[in-house]
C-alpha cells in the first residue's frame, strides 16, 4: 500500500475508519514555521462530517493533537505527527459487508488483494483518512502562504445537474456546500433533500484556483506540475477525472482559440491553466475535478457474496449524500502539499537564483 506523497516535503497518512486513530506525519518542512494547533484544526472542521443535514451525520470531532515536530509554535524541522482519534464509529452497521461487496466502493478489489479486509465503515478505504491530509496539508498550505504569499482555493462548481457560476470567495467558506454563489444555496438543499430522502445520492464537480505561484515551478518531463497535481488529485475518493484549465474541451478547439497571447504585461487568457510545458506561466493554476456519487447508498442493488453467490444489497451507515461538499478542503489540501514540495524543488533552480531574469508574475487570470 502506497500511503505516502511527496519527496523534499511529504505526508504519509495512517489509521482505518473504525480504528483508534487516523494521523499524519509531516517530513521535510524546514524549520521555524510557526505552526499553531488552532491552525491546523480551523482546517479540519472545514471538512470534519456531522455539520449539517447534507453531510454524513457521523458526529466526529476531528480534534488534532501535535505530537511532534513542533516546539514553542515553531516546526523544529524534524517529522510532524499530527493524531486525530476516531470517536463516533458504529461498526455493526457494516456486519452485512463481512462476506460481501458494496457496489461502488473498494470492498471488491480490497477483498481480491490484500485477502483481509476491514470492513468497517470501508476501513482504510473510507475517506475519513482524507482527515489525515487535510491536518497534513494545512502545515503546506501555512508554509506556502507566508513564504511566497500562494493560495490554493476551491469551491462547488457543480452538483449532479445543477451548474453553480462563480460569484465571490466570500461567500464559499459562509455556506454549508462551499457554494460561491448564495443565490443558489436553497436549489442545492432543494436537490439534496430530495436525494437523501430517495436513499440515493449525487455526483459533483470542484473548481480549484492555485495563486500568486512563481513562474517555472514544476519538473519537466515525467513530473510535470499537471502531472502532478492530477495525480495527487486523482489519488483522493471518488475523484474520476482532472481538467487542468480548458482540460477536456480543449479537443474540440482551434489553435488560435486556445493559444493564450504574450503581451509585456503577461498572458491575454488562460487556456492552459496556469501550466505549459510541465512548468508554472506565473497565471493562476485552474483546476477542476469530477467526483463520483456516493456508492453508499440505502438502495438495493445487485452484488455477490465472497464465495460468488448473488446477493441484493443496501449500506446502512451514515453517509455522504454528495462527497464534492466535503471534499473542498481535501483537495485543497493535497494539492498545497505538491506545491510546496515543487516550491522547494523550485529553490535549486537557476530561474530562483537569477531571480532578475524570470521570476516575473504576468497578469494572472482565472479562467
Ligand atoms: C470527503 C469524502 C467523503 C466521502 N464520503 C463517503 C461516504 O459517506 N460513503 C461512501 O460510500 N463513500 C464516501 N466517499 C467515497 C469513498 O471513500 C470512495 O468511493 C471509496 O474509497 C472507493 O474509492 P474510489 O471511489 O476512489 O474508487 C467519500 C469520499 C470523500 C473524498
Ligand atoms: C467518517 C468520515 O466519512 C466517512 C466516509 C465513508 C467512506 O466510505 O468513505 C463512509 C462514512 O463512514 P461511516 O459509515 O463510518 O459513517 C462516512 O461517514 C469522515 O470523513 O470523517
Amino acid at each position: 500500500m502506497h500511503n505516502s506523497i511527496g519527496k523534499l516535503v511529504s505526508i504519509t497518512i495512517f489509521g482505518e475508519s473504525h480504528g483508534c486513530i487516523v494521523g499524519c506525519l509531516v517530513d521535510g518542512c524546514p524549520s521555524n514555521l510557526p505552526l499553531y494547533n488552532n491552525e491546523v484544526q480551523q482546517e479540519l472542521d472545514r471538512r470534519k462530517p456531522g455539520k449539517s443535514a447534507y453531510v454524513s451525520q457521523r458526529s466526529e470531532k476531528d480534534n488534532v493533537k501535535i505530537l511532534s515536530g513542533v516546539f514553542n509554535n515553531k516546526t523544529t524541522g524534524s517529522p510532524i505527527t499530527l493524531v486525530i482519534e476516531n470517536t463516533d464509529c458504529r461498526s455493526n452497521d457494516y456486519f452485512n459487508l463481512k462476506e460481501a461487496f458494496r457496489p461502488g466502493h473498494a470492498d471488491y478489489t480490497y477483498a481480491q488483494k490484500y485477502k483481509h479486509r476491514d470492513y468497517r465503515g470501508g476501513g482504510r478505504a473510507s475517506a475519513r483518512v482524507t482527515a489525515a491530509v487535510v491536518a497534513g496539508g494545512s502545515v503546506s498550505k501555512k508554509w506556502i502562504r507566508l513564504n511566497h504569499g500562494s493560495q490554493v482555493k476551491g469551491y462547488l462548481s457543480v452538483l449532479k445537474d445543477i451548474a453553480i457560476p462563480f460569484i465571490h470567495w466570500t461567500y464559499v467558506n459562509n455556506n454549508c456546500f462551499f457554494s460561491p454563489n448564495i443565490s443558489y444555496i436553497t436549489t442545492l438543499s432543494k436537490q439534496l433533500l430530495s436525494l437523501i430522502k430517495t436513499g440515493n445520492s449525487a455526483g459533483s464537480r470542484l473548481a480549484l484556483i492555485m495563486t500568486n505561484l512563481p513562474t517555472g515551478i514544476g519538473e519537466p518531463l515525467f513530473n510535470k506540475l499537471d502531472a502532478s497535481i492530477a495525480c495527487g488529485l486523482m489519488s483522493l475518493n471518488a475523484v474520476k477525472n482532472v481538467d487542468i484549465g480548458s482540460g477536456y474541451l480543449s479537443s474540440s478547439k482551434t489553435g488560435l482559440e486556445l493559444n493564450d497571447a504574450l503581451t509585456p504585461d503577461g498572458f491575454l487568457s488562460n487556456h492552459s491553466g496556469g501550466i505549459l510545458g510541465g512548468l508554472s506561466t506565473g497565471s493562476d493554476i485552474v483546476s477542476f475535478i469530477s467526483i463520483k456519487p456516493t456508492s453508499s447508498i440505502s438502495l438495493f442493488k445487485r452484488s455477490v457474496s465472497d464465495n460468488n453467490k448473488p446477493v441484493f444489497l443496501r449500506t446502512k451507515g451514515r453517509h455522504d449524500p454528495c462527497i464534492g461538499i466535503r471534499a473542498v478542503p481535501v483537495a485543497e489540501a493535497i494539492v498545497c502539499v505538491i506545491i510546496m514540495d515543487f516550491i522547494l524543488h523550485f529553490h535549486f533552480s537557476e530561474g530562483y537564483r537569477n531571480s532578475n531574469s524570470h521570476l516575473v508574475h504576468p497578469k494572472a487570470y482565472m479562467y
